[in-house]
């Protein structure tokens, strides 16, 4: 999959320009705050429907304008698509090969993304809320339903969360909450079962690629952590068994006014030579165990969508040292990149890639060199 040309019209500071791209690393450079992270922000956005940025839509739109248009010609398998984001009046319109397209299922795909940025790199140091983030960005690439599962169980969990609080004061409400509880079983089991199947494929493929970066030195695990089931052996029986810990921990969960199982709760434990990667590894362990699970991605969209993504990589080489940079590089060697910087003389050691240095300033590329 290549992303060949990219229209941008009052997105953000780009007013109306339009930009050229190598199939292979494409170097986006520049000083501060020029239009680096809103370029990649707009083919994330064509890829997911959302930005990684902002909630909003309507905070992409160029500072005094009313709307702003996207659009980016992508070749995929030999065949050409366009597919375009229109904002208007706050109303969002998506366009694939002109025609307007309202079934979300039917362009997710045509753009796949990997975007890896600094806060990536704490994925195994920080608390479980960046690691479950992590699980539902990466499973949303190449599994359109999983948002639309993720969503409703956020929703169900809160409402669920709302109605234990108000039956501490009125327990004839505790009637309803039979119903919510089997929503809750119903969505958090979906999410469960794509999270323990990604999973079992992130281990192999982190693992591969761990053993490399390290230099073979260090043995990278992951374990699923999950408060429903006690061992993979419950995987079939997985609805029985959150519906009886629901039922069973019910005083609890009033007393407290949340709710305590579910996938709400989950973690991946990362292992690296049979101890706790967050406990005992060092900074530069975590980073590097950070990189394999996330590079694992691509080998992982691979499998799953039969192509390579594109790989967005924002802000994140200066965040590394060189050995580290030239292990990411030497992966990129057979997907479409892009890589912004301010300094871009480190393409300089890479004359065997394809690549294209895109200078930006001002939401406007100056200059491109290319390779
Ligand atoms: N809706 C908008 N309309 C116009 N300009 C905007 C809008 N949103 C952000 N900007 C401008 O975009 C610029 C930031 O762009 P961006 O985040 O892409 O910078 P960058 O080149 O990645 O910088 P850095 O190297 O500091 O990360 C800021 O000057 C900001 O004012």
């Amino acid at each position: 999959m290549i992303l060949t040309r990219l229209h941008l019209v009052h997105y953000r500071n780009y007013r109306d320009e339009t930009l050229e791209f190598s199939p292979g690393i494409n170097v986006i450079c520049g000083q501060n705050a020029q239009g680096k992270t809103n370029l990649v922000e707009s083919i994330h956005l064509l890829s997911r429907g959302y930005s990684h940025k902002t909630g909003t839509l309507m905070d992409m739109v160029g500072f005094d304008e009313s709307g702003f248009f996207v659009q980016a010609d992508i070749v995929k398998e030999d065949t050409s698509h366009t597919l375009s984001i229109k904002m208007q009046d706050k109303k969002k319109t998506v366009l694939l090969n002109g025609k307007k397209e309202t079934r979300r299922d039917a362009v997710l795909g045509v753009l796949t993304t990997i975007l890896f940025e600094p806060d990536d790199l704490k994925i195994v140091k920080e608390g479980p809320e960046k690691r479950r983030r992590f699980m539902n960005n990466e499973i949303s690439g190449f599994k359109p339903n999983y948002p639309y599962i993720l969503k409703n169980y956020a929703k169900i969990h809160n409402q669920r969360n709302a109605l234990l609080k108000e039956i501490k004061y009125d327990s004839t409400l505790a009637l309803t909450l039979d119903s919510w509880d089997e929503q809750l079983v119903k969505y958090g089991s979906m999410l469960m079962r794509y999270r323990i199947d990604y999973l079992r494929r992130l281990n192999v493929k982190a693992r591969e690629l761990h053993r490399e970066l390290s230099g073979g030195q260090e043995e990278l695990v992951l374990f699923y952590q999950n408060n429903v089931l006690e061992n993979p052996q419950e995987f079939s029986d997985l609805e029985r068994i959150f519906r009886e810990k629901l039922q069973a921990s019910r005083q609890e969960d009033i007393a407290r006014g949340s709710t305590t199982y579910g996938p709400h709760v989950d973690d991946i434990m990362i292992h690296l030579n049979g101890k706790d990667a967050k406990k005992y590894g060092s900074q530069g362990q975590q980073r590097t165990a950070a990189i394999s699970l996330k590079l694992s991605q691509i080998e992982i969209y691979r499998e799953s969508t039969g192509d390579y993504p594109v790989v967005l990589l924002d802000d994140i080489l200066s965040e590394l040292d060189d050995r580290r940079q030239r292990n990411i590089l030497s992966i990129l060697g057979k997907t479409q990149a892009f890589i912004t910087c301010t300094d871009p003389s480190f393409i300089e050691h890479y004359s065997e890639l394809p690549s294209k240095i895109l200078k930006i300033e001002d939401g406007r590329q100056l200059k491109q060199i290319e390779n």
